[in-house]
């Protein structure tokens, strides 16, 4: 079986971070790990309160990984600080997983902060480099680059700047654009459009990190970077369409819509949970 880790923050709620990662990793059919680096207080509504894990904690997790368990790739989402991105920076270069994707996480859907501001350079210096793949939505490439990025061409700009800044590729999710959510994924060379309707629902809680995870996913399984972020697109779209209506804000995407479906278990209901 094929394996993956992430280095992410918990979500309570169940719809995001390490939770919808590991939901994601188990429904493409690859074996799940995770490092936890901070427990976040949240719901479909709001996010609480934050607590960051010491840094011995978060380097062991990371250790007892590596000493022990095959690693096909790692997805890196909420770091919280820093001195955290800092120490899994370090940990990374020693223990060199071959393929690392990062959700540059910095604020969540409710308008929390996930990441401190003085985290965004070390981000910048010793993440970038090392990653393979790194997935920002528009906010988190504006910050990233020090740029509005309010059209295509922006667009095309953005990854272009996050490739100098030393990121090997780049998948920009335009979902934060009016109309529909098109996605720019550049190899470093080319540009490829991943295209999407907006479907009209209110719950989108995590879809940022299942996106990113089930990437994560289809590249551990031996996917090329194009055809995983081709797939994950895919896979994104069918979470959200089947999403699921509960809590009474931002409800989760449906990580299982494929066995839930195959077993008569859910239909598809496109335009529940309207805005
Ligand atoms: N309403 C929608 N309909 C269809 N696709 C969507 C919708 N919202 C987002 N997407 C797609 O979902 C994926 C995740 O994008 P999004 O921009 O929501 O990430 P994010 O802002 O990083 O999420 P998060 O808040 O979870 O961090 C992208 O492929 C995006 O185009
Ligand atoms: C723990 C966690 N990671 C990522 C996100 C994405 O916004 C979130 N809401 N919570």
């Amino acid at each position: 079986m094929k394996t993956a880790l992430t280095i992410a923050g918990s979500d309570s709620g169940g719809g995001a971070g390490v939770q919808a990662d590991l939901k994601a990793f188990s429904a493409l059919g690859v074996y799940g790990m995770s490092v936890i680096t901070a427990v976040t207080a949240q719901n479909t509504v709001e996010v609480r309160s934050v607590q960051m894990l010491d840094i011995s904690i978060i380097r062991d997790q990371i250790a007892a990984i590596f000493e022990d368990l095959p690693v096909d790739a790692v997805k890196i989402g909420m770091l919280g600080s820093a001195e955290i991105v800092k120490n899994v920076a370090e940990e990374l270069n020693k223990y060199k997983p071959k393929q690392i994707i990062l959700d540059p996480v910095m604020v969540s859907k409710g308008g929390h902060h996930l990441l401190l501001t003085d985290a965004i350079q070390s981000l910048k210096e010793k993440l970038l480099p090392v990653v393979t793949l790194v997935t920002p939505n528009i906010p988190e490439a504006e910050c990233l680059t020090n740029t509005k990025i309010e059209n295509i061409e922006d667009m095309y700009q953005a990854c272009r700047n996050l490739k100098e800044l030393g990121a090997k590729s780049v998948l920009l999710k335009g979902g934060h654009l009016e109309g529909d959510p098109n996605d720019l994924f550049f190899d470093g060379m080319q540009f490829t459009w991943l295209k999407g309707k907006r479907i009209h629902t209110k719950n989108v809680h995590g879809t940022g990190c299942t996106l990113s995870s089930a990437i994560t996913a289809y590249i551990a399984k031996g996917y090329s970077l194009q055809e995983a972020v081709k797939a994950g697109k895919s896979y994104i779209t069918k979470a959200i369409q089947y999403s699921i209506n509960i809590g009474s804000g931002h409800g989760p995407t449906h990580h299982f819509f494929d066995i839930y479906e195959k077993a008569g278990l859910v239909e598809r209901e496109e335009n529940k949970g309207e805005l």
